[in-house]
């Protein structure tokens, strides 16, 4: 089983002004995916992005955008519980994402709906996104919702374990819903990887990575890089791996240790 990696766009070949510059020092560095943030950057901290621009890097090199995040990433608060906003961003996110031949896009679970007993804000949540893939159908797109750390990034986040989206995803009960596996939120949560792929089974539709502590790149933390994919191959993963980390040297050279491993496990695509 091989692995395309994916840089971030947003974090990783920022020596490089402008996000279709970045796609192309991507291309130059070897890779053939990225993923990226919200695509128009109305929603910080992605930034505002020249999509035809965009679009004719990725034409030129024959890069694949794998991923980016709806705008807006996080909404789901109490008052008000009118969530047209997130709609009508859903229906733009997807209409791009078409555009620019992106097949999936984040989505995230907010802050929830306070003072409810979990597993009702879950059923909530679930109802939201089937409404949303309503709206959805026929782009081709899917949604992952993605869990992120409420420990030190996100706090009072409601989806703040792997476990949780995965609850919700199969609510949902969508071929065109699943679940983004972010091993470094899953790990500052303290979850046991292999057992959240045991129980995630083909739910998980993406992966992302960086190391932890600290979100740098893989090899900055105590993350054994091996082990995860191995724990990956035997789940049956074989997507891409979002490389979302911040870079604590040039980009390039950040991507060294985790392409030496995967090289080694026979894992890295080309
Ligand atoms: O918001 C975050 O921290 C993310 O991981 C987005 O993918």
């Amino acid at each position: 089983m091989t692995h395309r990696l994916a840089p971030n766009i947003e974090l990783l070949f920022t020596e490089h002004g402008d996000y279709h510059d970045r796609v192309r020092a991507a291309a130059a560095a070897g890779f053939t995916s990225v993923e990226m943030w919200g695509p128009t950057g109305k929603d910080a901290p992605a930034k505002p992005k020249d999509l035809a621009a965009l679009k004719d890097a990725l034409q030129e090199t024959g890069v694949r955008l794998e991923a980016q995040l709806a705008e807006p990433r996080t909404q789901f608060m109490i008052p008000p519980k009118d969530h047209s906003h997130f709609y009508r961003g859903i229906e733009e996110g997807a209409r791009i994402a078409a555009d620019l031949g992106c097949p999936r896009i984040v989505v995230q679970g907010g802050t929830g709906f306070g003072g409810r007993k979990r597993q009702e804000q879950h059923d909530e949540l679930a109802g939201i996104y089937t409404r949303a893939l309503e709206l959805v159908e026929g782009s081709g797109v899917v949604l992952v919702l993605e869990a992120v750390n409420t420990r030190v990034d996100h706090p009072g986040t409601l989806l703040d374990r792997t476990a949780d989206a995965l609850d919700v995803a199969r609510t949902v009960g969508s071929p065109q819903f699943g679940v983004l596996l972010d091993v470094y939120h899953s790990r500052v949560e303290s979850e046991d990887l292999v057992q959240v792929l045991a129980q995630a089974g083909p739910l998980v539709r993406y992966v992302q990575v960086a190391d932890a502590p600290g979100r740098g790149e893989p090899g900055t933390g105590s993350i054994d890089w091996a082990a995860t994919f191995r724990a990956l191959t035997a789940a049956g993963y074989d997507g891409p791996v979002g490389l979302e980390y911040f870079p604590t040297v040039p980009s390039e050279e950040s991507t060294r240790h985790l392409r030496a491993v995967l090289a080694d496990l026979g894992a890295l695509a080309r």
